[in-house]
Formats: C-alpha cells, sequence, structure tokens
C-alpha cells in the first residue's frame, strides 16, 4: 500500500482527495493536514466522511510527515509548499502541489502574478508541470509535481492540439472560462456569499488573473513560440464545473474532418478526453464528479475562426482527480486507478 498524507485535507481540493483516495485500493491516507482543526475528527469537518474516515486532522509538519508517507500532496494556499519544502524532504517521498508554486519556470513570472516572494527557486527547474495528456514521461520519473490550475487544465486541453499542430495564429487566442463557486476553495469570503453568487455571473481578474502566465507558459510550449492572450474567467452560481470557450483565427481554411482528424491524433488514447460528437458542445453537468475532460469545436466559415469548447469539474480533473492520475503514473499504478468515476446526473 502507497502511504499518503494530505496537506490541506480540509479545503475543497483536499476533501476531494479524501473522497477518491479513500475508494483507491492501492493507497492509504494516513495523515489528514489541516491548520484549524488539529486534533478534531475529520468525519467533523465533512460529515460526507461519518463512518468513513476514523481519523483526526494533523498539524502541517512537512518533516514529520515526510518520515511516514510514501507521498505527500499540498492542497493548500500559495506560496505555502514552497516555504515547507526541502532536499531532506523530496529525497524521502515524492510531493504532488495542488497550488501553483511549482507550475511556473520562471520565478520573475511567478513573483509578479502572485505578488509573493517564491521560497524555494532551486526546485522549480525539476519539477514537473503535471498535466498528464502531455507529459507523462517526465511525470513517470518525477519526485516533485506541479498540479494544473483547474482553468488552465481546461484552457490548455482544449487548445492544445491546434497549438502543438500551428493550426491557430496563437496572437488572436482569448479564452472565456466561467468556474463555479468551489474554485475559490472553502474559506469564508464575502464575494462568494449566497447572495453574492446566486443569481448573478460577473467577470472577475480581467487582464491580471494569475493563470493566464501558466496557460500562456504551456500553450507556448506546444506552439513553439511565445504566446501573449487574453484570459477572462467568470465566477457562475454553480458548486463545481468550468467551461472554457476559445476564439481564434485559423491559419488557413481548415474542414470539419480535418481539424477532428488532429483533436483525434492527441486524444483518441487519452481515456480521460473525451472529443464529442460533431456539433455537441461540451457542458459541465456531463463531467461532473468525473475525471474527463470533453472538449469540442467549431469552425466559423464567416470569419475565419475556429471556437473550442472545453468542460471540466474543477475539483477532480481540475486539482484532486488529476493529482491522483500524476501519483498513479509516479508509482508505476494502472494511470486510471481510483479515477474510473461516472459523471453524476442530474
Ligand atoms: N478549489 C479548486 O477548484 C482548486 C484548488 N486548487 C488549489 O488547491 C489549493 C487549495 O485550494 P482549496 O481547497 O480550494 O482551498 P481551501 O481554502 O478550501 O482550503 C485550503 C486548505 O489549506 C489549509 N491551509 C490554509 N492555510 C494553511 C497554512 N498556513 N498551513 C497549513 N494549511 C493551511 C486549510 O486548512 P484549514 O481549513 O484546516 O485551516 C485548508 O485545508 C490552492 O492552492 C488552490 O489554488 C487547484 C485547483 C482547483
Ligand atoms: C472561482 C475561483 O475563484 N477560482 C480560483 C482559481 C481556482 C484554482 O484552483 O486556482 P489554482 O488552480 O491555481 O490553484 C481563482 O480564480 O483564483
Amino acid at each position: 500500500m502507497i502511504r499518503a498524507g494530505i496537506i490541506g485535507s480540509t479545503g475543497y481540493a483536499g476533501g476531494e482527495l479524501v473522497r477518491i483516495l479513500t475508494v483507491h485500493k492501492d493507497v492509504e491516507v494516513v495523515w489528514y493536514g489541516s491548520r484549524s482543526y488539529i486534533d478534531k475528527k475529520y468525519a467533523d469537518v465533512y460529515q460526507n466522511m461519518f463512518q468513513i474516515v476514523d481519523a483526526v486532522c494533523m498539524d502541517d509538519n512537512m518533516d514529520e510527515l515526510a518520515d511516514q508517507v510514501d507521498v505527500i500532496f499540498t492542497a493548500t494556499p500559495q506560496g505555502l509548499c514552497a516555504s515547507l519544502v526541502n532536499e531532506g524532504i523530496l529525497s524521502k517521498v515524492k510531493i504532488i502541489d495542488l497550488s501553483a508554486d511549482f507550475r511556473i519556470k520562471d520565478v520573475a513570472t511567478y513573483e509578479k502574478w502572485y505578488g509573493l516572494e517564491h521560497k524555494s527557486p532551486q526546485f522549480i527547474e525539476e519539477a514537473v508541470y503535471g498535466l498528464c495528456e502531455i507529459n507523462r514521461a517526465d511525470v513517470k520519473r518525477a519526485r516533485l509535481v506541479a498540479n494544473p490550475g483547474c482553468y488552465t487544465t481546461c484552457s490548455i486541453l482544449t487548445a492544445y492540439p491546434l497549438a502543438k499542430e500551428g493550426m491557430i495564429d496563437m496572437s488572436t487566442l482569448i479564452i472565456d472560462a466561467k468556474s463555479g463557486t468551489s474554485g475559490a476553495g472553502r474559506g469564508a469570503k464575502l464575494p462568494n456569499l449566497y447572495c453574492e453568487v446566486n443569481e448573478n455571473i460577473k467577470a472577475y481578474g480581467v487582464t491580471t488573473h494569475r493563470h493566464t502566465p501558466e496557460i500562456e507558459e504551456q500553450l507556448g510550449l506546444a506552439a513553439g513560440e511565445k504566446v501573449l492572450l487574453n484570459f477572462t474567467p467568470h465566477l457562475i452560481p454553480m458548486n463545481r464545473g468550468i467551461l472554457a470557450t476559445e476564439y481564434a483565427k485559423l491559419k488557413k481554411e481548415v474542414t470539419y474532418e480535418e481539424v477532428k482528424a488532429v483533436y483525434d491524433k492527441y486524444y483518441t488514447d487519452e481515456k480521460f478526453v473525451r472529443v464529442l460528437e460533431k456539433d455537441v458542445c461540451p457542458e459541465t453537468k456531463w463531467v461532473e464528479g468525473s475525471n474527463f475532460a470533453d472538449i469540442n469545436f467549431k469552425i466559423d466559415e464567416r470569419t475565419g475562426r475556429i471556437i473550442m469548447m472545453g468542460a471540466i469539474d474543477n475539483l477532480v480533473k481540475g486539482a484532486a482527480g488529476q493529482a491522483v492520475q500524476n501519483m498513479n503514473l509516479m508509482f508505476g499504478l494502472k494511470e486510471s486507478e481510483g479515477l474510473e468515476l461516472v459523471p453524476m446526473f442530474p
């Protein structure tokens, strides 16, 4: 059995990790980390775990944890993982960080967009960007994985094949994304109160959202050029789900079949990416509770643009599911172990 510790197990992403790992046949969660609930029963924090998880919450002592487990998940605020990790710890355990600390290769870019000083820049280079469909071989060898962001997972997977094959003019790419409120975490914040979110929709982080440089870096690597794009997130009144709608100019006239062949080239063998049938638009409801990313596209012949669409569950493929997919690869397990979750509907 792989012994796992979760720092930040009481947050939404950490809670989803617990839900998935509790039924993973090769994993035992032995450390339910928390800052506010130390010594409290985990099932008192999340009653859905009543009679399922008996453990009590522990602190965030990564040094002590590293002696007791094989893998540590950090589902904690930006900056925390970088402030705890060190060579001694990394020589003993594998770390999968759900925050953004090791996602962006240029430390100045991270510090600018996150407004934080990076506490462990020496590990940025070695960290592997854990988007399994794109970096599978590197993830298998990694001891530190930077689990991608939720908006970024959806945005990158949706455009990746066309960026990689040079079919779109990257300078024209515009990403409009919408997220349910669980994306903002469990912490009490005024903009996330029921009356602020319900019956409402708003854009936020316009031109400044921290996922912008992460998407630019990854799609830039795919396209082999520096990419600057517009990314505008929106908060919508639902619990889970992200929908990204992405617009770009096609470099030349192409048919539906030609574009479909490109998506199939990258995703036919990918269990968790479903390229939908012609004219079917992805919906968050069709992926809820699952590790699927549903993707499709439509060519607008009038404008020469292509509209790409993607949907994921932000807490599963956008966070905990992807983290478990990474863990499976790092430990040589079946990639989909514990993740064959059927989407729930309605
Ligand atoms: N929500 C989402 O959809 C996604 C989240 N992520 C990332 O995952 C991470 C967690 O997000 P999310 O679950 O939403 O956030 P939450 O606010 O729901 O949870 C944060 C967790 O971190 C713990 N924590 C906070 N501060 C500290 C600290 N100083 N030391 C130790 N533990 C601390 C909290 O513990 P306690 O409550 O016990 O004090 C809690 O368990 C973030 O980096 C986020 O960006 C990534 C992808 C998607
Ligand atoms: C709705 C909402 O507030 N979403 C969060 C992003 C969610 C997230 O998980 O960000 P990381 O993946 O980078 O950790 C935000 O906009 O900051």
